[in-house]
Parts: C-alpha cells; structure tokens; sequence
C-alpha cells in the first residue's frame, strides 16, 4: 500500500493547520506571551547581583522590588504556559478527529474491487496504530513542541539581544546539538517506516492466519504459518531495535551538547567581566537563559523521536489517498438496468484465465441461473457482476457504464451480492442497518426487517437500539435476516445470489429461503444455481464450463438440445427417480 511523500505529508500537515488556523494563531500567540514573560526574571536576577554590587543608595529596598518583579512575572509566565498548552491540547484533539475522519472517508470511498484486494492488516495497522500513534502525538507532542520552540526562539534572541558577544558564543556552543539532531533526522525517518511496515507485515501474517484458519487447519499447514508469523515478528523486532539503537546514541549526545553553551558563556563571560567589557549581572542573566534553554530543547529531543515516529505514521495515514483505483469513479448517476457483459476475460494469477470471452445481456427483471461443474468460473463471474472486480479485457456494465467504476454508494443502489459471507458487526440493530441506507427511518428499518420475516425484533426491549454481542446474540438465521434487511433497505434492482443457502444446516437454510424470496420479488435475480431445481425455475440458464459460457436459454430448450445441460438434467432426473 501507498506512503505519502514528503511533500504530501507537508501539504497535509499545512492544511490541517490551516483549517484550525486561529486556534494556532492563539497558541503561537499566548505561548510568545508567555516567553516573553519567562524572559524578565533571569533579566531581574541581573540587576540584583548588579545592584548589590554597585552596593548604593536603598540597596534593600531595590532587590526587593527587583524579586518581587521577578516572582510577579513568573507567576504570570506560568499561568499563560498553562493557557497556551489548554489551546494547544484542544487543537490537537480537534485536529486528530480530522485525521481520523480523512481515513475513514477515504477508506469507505475506495470502490469494492480495490478495497477487496488491499492487504486487510496493512489497512487495520493503519486505521488503528498509526492512527493512534498520530493522534497522540497532536494531542500530547505538538502542544509541548510548539511551546518549546517558541520558548527557545525567545531565549536565543534575548541571549543575543543581551550581549551579542556572549549571544553567538551560546549559539556556537550549540552547533553540537544541531549535529546530534541533523545525524538522528537523516537516520529516523527511514527507520520508522520501517517499524511501521513491519509491525503492518506483523498483523497481517497474524490476521490472515486467522481469517483461513480452516484452510490452514484442512492442509495441515500450521507449520509453515508459524515460520511465517515468526519471520514477520523477527523482521518487526529487528527493525525496533535499529531505531532503539538511534536513541541510544542520540540521547547522551544530547546531554553533553546541551551542557556546553552555559559552560561556554560562563567561561567567556567571566574573561569579559575580568576586563571590564560586561557586568556580572549580564553575564548571570545570559547563562540562566542559557540554562533554561535545556529545558524546551530537552522537550524537543525527547518528543522528536515521538514526532519522527508519528510523522512516518501520519505518512502511511496519508498514504490511502494515493490508493491506485485505476479510473476515475463515475461521477453521473445510472438510470438503465440492463447489465451486459462484453468478451469478459478474467485472471487470477495473470498466467491462466479462469474466465474467456463471456457474452451475455440480463434482461430486467429476468431470474437467470448460472450452472456449471465445479470451478468453471461462477463465482468469478458473480464478483464481476457485482462490481467487486474488474476484467482484464472486456467489459460488465450497467447501463453502459463499468460496474466496478460506480461508487459504492451507486453501486448497492444498482447491484448487491449475497453471499453467506455477511459481516454483523458489534453495534446497534439501527447501525448494522443504517449501512445500507443512511437516511432509513425507523419505520423503514422496522419495514425491513418485517419483510424478512424477523419477528425476533419484537421480542427485544430495546428494539433498534439493541447492541448485538452486549444485550442480545443473533443465530445463523437472525444474522441472516439482519444482512437481507439491509438488502431490502439498499433496495438494488439486481441480486446476485452465491452459495446463499447450500452451506447451511436444514431449519436456517429453510427459514433463510423464505426470508430470501421477499427479498427477490420484483428484482433481476442471477443466481448460482447448486441444484438443478433452481436452474429450473429460472426464466434462462447460462452453462459455463472451463471459464466460458457454453450454453444460454431457457430450461426446455437446453433439454431439448440435449447438450451440456440436457444431460445434467436427465443424470439428475434418473438419480432421483431411482
Ligand atoms: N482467489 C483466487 N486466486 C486464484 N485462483 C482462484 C481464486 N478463486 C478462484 N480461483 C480459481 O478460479 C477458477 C474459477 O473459480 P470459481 O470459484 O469462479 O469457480 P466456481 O465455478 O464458482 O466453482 P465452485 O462451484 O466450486 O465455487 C478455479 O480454477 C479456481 O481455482
């Protein structure tokens, strides 16, 4: 999956800053403020010791209202530091719901067909760890970072404004600070995508284990999903421990460096005040500023490894919105039914077709069954069908135009696909079924559920707002029903029914099909007929065989021609007449 560059991730960072603009304006400036105010006490402390030693006049008097100064603006320096870091907090929560909210739209946009092929934990890792990752740091770094670098911008000025000689030999002193930063940046942004990357490998070696745990368990593959996972998990320490190691170097690097701009001043200030050239109050107050820019510069060494970790996450945050969709989503809305499929010629693997050259028109309205031996390409064509793939050459449209282009929310207007694949999620009854259609009512959603037969509802207290998992658990069936309501709700003009039923047992599969039929009436229906009964009750019955369709009409004229479908039919008829 897509990283945003560098660029990308600066555009995003300038216009979530600019969409907040006046809650920075107001940190920026309540932080100045506060700098500013942070200034005045070491400039006080200043004309104490110069006081005391010119030794004049009310002495006493002097340096108390000297301190008493000092003490007023440090009480006010860290009343408008709280205010500041208030605004800064609130912007970063304001500013990390955004950022979630991008994902999440941009996530739901991407069509079924590219959403279908993206790796699930690579997306899960990014949706839930960096995401948090990148929320955190807004809430939590960028605050305590802003006001650090306010803070230190003042005090270099007030050094330099305070004695220029004494200023640049601060500012030289923290060459070796620069240094240890510059070294770090080059080498962290590198090593924590590469974190990021691995952890995603990490999850998605854990989590496709799990969704084909019954495939794993049926081949007898444990084994060799446990190497898998243990690679991926060695892979993902390694690349922790490459960006620990930077650390390790960073931080007493750091400590000394900092260090060395108050020794400096001290040991040039004191040959300065030895030759008369500046006052002992001047040097005092240029090495407490001095002192103090440890501390913001301190926030930032400890927070940038947070913002050189948050800022790959923001990368991969970023990065959905360059998801490849090929073209461009159809922006005009669809209004023919009629579905065709034009020489569709489809690939899994790019070496074998398992579809080649399919034709064919459904009429609206039409019920048509698709028969065929196992593995001759049903299902595939059913994803085509219903918009979650594309062919390699050919085209399946809807009106004209490529199903797979349509936006989701057009698409299960036009075409849904029931499988028994249906996903329930821990939430509401009103949530499950608002997917569908967002603008439901109740009375619509009550409707819905009734015309799937699910009177199961009426049996709950809380009705819609019944969390499924927490106040009530659903059976096959009620799960069933749940998904079908949504169908109704969504309201699509063509089914296209997989395996719907075959894989249940008796009672569910029974009550499922009634359920089903309401859901059908007065709807195209393509089915994936698993017996020979449903392809007779269909209005036309398409006979695929080896990726292609080898038959087309209706029940008594593929008997009649007595071909691939005629011969199913009379082997079926004599097995259940014997
Ligand atoms: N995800 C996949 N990756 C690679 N090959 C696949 C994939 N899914 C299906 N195939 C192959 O594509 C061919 C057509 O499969 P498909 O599932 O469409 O057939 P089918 O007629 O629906 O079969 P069945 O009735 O058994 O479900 C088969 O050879 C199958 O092995």
């Amino acid at each position: 999956m897509p990283v945003a560059s560098r660029a990308e991730v600066r555009a995003a960072a300038l216009s979530d800053l600019a969409a907040d603009r006046k809650a920075v304006v107001g940190v920026v400036l309540v932080n100045g403020l506060a700098s500013a105010a942070g200034l005045v006490g070491p400039l006080l402390l200043g004309r104490i010791i110069d006081t005391i030693q010119a030794g004049s006049g009310d002495v006493l008097g002097a340096v108390d209202r000297l301190a008493f100064g000092a003490l007023l603006f440090t009480v006010v320096q860290t009343v408008l530091s709280w205010w500041a870091l208030k605004l800064g907090y609130r912007y970063g929560e304001r500013t990390a719901a955004r950022v979630r909210e991008r994902f999440l739209r941009r996530t739901l946009a991407l069509p079924p067909r590219v959403a279908d092929h993206l790796p699930a934990g690579d997306l899960i890792a990014r949706g839930s760890n960096d995401a948090s990752l990148v929320a955190y740091t807004l809430r939590a770094a960028v605050p305590e970072v802003l006001v650090a670098i306010v803070h230190a911008v003042f005090l270099v000025v007030a050094v330099l404004v305070l004695d220029p000689l004494l200023g640049l030999c601060g500012l030289v002193c923290l060459i070796g600070v620069g240094a240890a930063v510059r070294w770090y940046l080059r080498r962290a942004r590198p090593a924590y995508l590469a974190v990021a990357a691995t952890s995603a490998e990490m999850a998605d070696a854990v989590a496709s284990t799990a969704k084909g745990a019954r495939t794993v368990e049926l081949l007898g593959l444990e084994q060799r999903r446990t190497e898998v996972t243990e690679a991926a998990v060695t892979r993902a320490r390694s690349a922790r421990l490459d960006a620990l190691w930077l650390r390790t170097v960073l931080f007493p690097w750091s400590e000394i460096a900092l260090a060395l701009p108050v020794v400096g001043v001290l040991l040039v200030g004191g040959a300065l005040y030895g030759n008369d050239v500046v006052s002992l109050g001047t040097v005092v107050t240029a090495a407490v500023y001095l002192r103090q820019l440890i501390g913001p510069l301190d926030t930032l060494m400890l927070w940038i490894e947070q913002l050189q970790g948050a800022g790959a996450s923001y990368a991969r945050v970023e990065g959905v919105g360059d998801i490849p969709q090929a073209d461009a989503q159809v922006a005009q809305r669809v209004s023919d039914e009629r579905i065709r499929v034009d020489n569709a010629h489809y690939s899994y693997t790019g070496v074998r077709d398992v579809l080649r050259g399919i034709d064919l028109s459904v009429r609206p309205g039409e019920r048509l069954a698709i028969v065929g031996t196992s593995g001759a390409g049903k299902s595939t064509l059913a994803r085509l069908l219903a918009g979650l793939d594309r062919p390699h050459t050919g085209a399946v449209t809807i009106g004209g135009t490529p199903v797979a282009d349509l936006p989701p929310d057009q698409l299960r207007e036009h075409v849904v696909l029931i499988t028994q694949d249906h996903h329930i999620f821990h939430d509401t009854i009103r949530d499950n079924l608002l997917i569908a259609k967002p603008s439901a009512t109740d009375e619509e959603m009550r409707a819905a559920l009734d015309a799937v037969g699910a009177g199961w509802l009426d049996d709950l207290a809380e009705g819609l707002d019944t969390e499924i998992g927490t106040d009530a658990t659903l059976d096959d069936a009620g799960a069933q029903q749940l998904s079908l309501a949504r169908v109704v709700l969504a309201d699509p003009h063509t089914l296209i029914l997989d395996e719907a039923t075959s894989l249940l047992d008796p009672r569910t599969a029974r009550q499922t099909e009634q359920s089903l039929a309401s859901v059908l009436q007065g709807r195209t229906v393509i089915a994936i007929a698993h017996r020979l009964q449903t392809a007779h009750d269909a209005d036309r019955i398409a006979v695929m065989e080896a990726g292609q369709l080898v038959e087309l009409g209706t029940h008594d004229e593929l008997v009649h021609a007595g071909r691939t479908y005629g011969k199913l039919w009379q082997t079926w008829h004599a097995e259940s007449d014997g």
